[in-house]
């Protein structure tokens, strides 16, 4: 499910990494599970845990997220219903399903709010998703600011690969091959019909709006 889209990474400073795997002072531990930022629980556990965790959401354009989300189920389980059919309650009146996960995940600043009882947003650092592939090096970078860490990885780590559509890193360290991430991400998507995808826009615009409102920026989905 689009993970990588809503993925949601925890850094642990290294007086309280009790819970979680060994590491020497000068290290991070980082953890990624994309289901936390949605789930209702984690912030008051993470934060029981931590109060002082960083915490990474990657986000995109939630009707391209909702989209990837089907096609990736689509690709698993080929009988399930179209996308219409679950988007919607009632596609001719634009009665939007927001209890279909596909739909509910992209409504960002209802799960941030839940966040933001826990954690400072200054504790937080979201990625755009379309950055992320238009200019890898400066969201790494951005990254890297937010962790604290020296801007180590650069543009010279990626090149674009043609055949793949995306970027690649040019030699990872474990390796002298350059790596591209797998075949499940950068699927060809689902078509859907240009009307529905206004719907979902439409839909989604109130959600987006308070969501930059909240965080300071705007990730330019209209
Ligand atoms: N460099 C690079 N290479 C390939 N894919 C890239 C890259 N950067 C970002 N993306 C986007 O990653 C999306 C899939 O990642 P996910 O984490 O959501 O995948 S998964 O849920 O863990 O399978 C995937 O979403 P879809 O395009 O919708 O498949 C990609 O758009």
């Amino acid at each position: 499910m689009n993970d990588l889209y809503l993925s949601l990474s925890t850094v642990i400073p290294p007086a309280e990494k009790g819970l979680m795997p060994r590491t020497l002072d000068s290290q991070i531990t980082l953890e990624k599970t994309p289901s936390y930022f949605v789930t209702r629980e984690a912030p008051r556990r993470i934060c029981s845990m931590s109060h002082e965790t960083k915490l990474i959401v990657v986000v995109r354009n939630p009707v391209t997220r909702a989209i990837s989300d089907y096609t990736q189920t689509l690709s698993k389980k080929p009988d399930i219903p179209t996308f219409e059919e679950l988007a919607f309650k009632n596609k001719s009146e634009g009665l939007v399903d927001s209890s279909w996960n596909a739909i509910r995940i992209g409504m960002y600043i209802l799960h941030l709010e839940n966040w933001l009882q826990y954690f400072r947003l200054s504790q937080m650092h979201f990625v755009s998703g379309e950055r992320l592939i238009t200019d890898p090096a400066g969201e790494m970078g951005r990254v890297q600011d937010f962790l604290g860490l020296k801007r180590i990885i650069t543009d010279k780590h990626f090149y674009f690969n043609r055949t793949k559509g995306f970027p690649c890193l040019k030699k990872p360290e474990s390796s002298s091959q350059p790596r591209c991430l797998g075949k499940s991400k950068g699927r060809t998507h689902v078509q859907i019909e240009r009307e529905v995808i206004e719907q979902l826009q439409e839909f989604y615009r109130p959600f987006n709006i308070k969501f930059f409102e909240t965080v300071g920026q705007d990730f330019k989905w209209d």
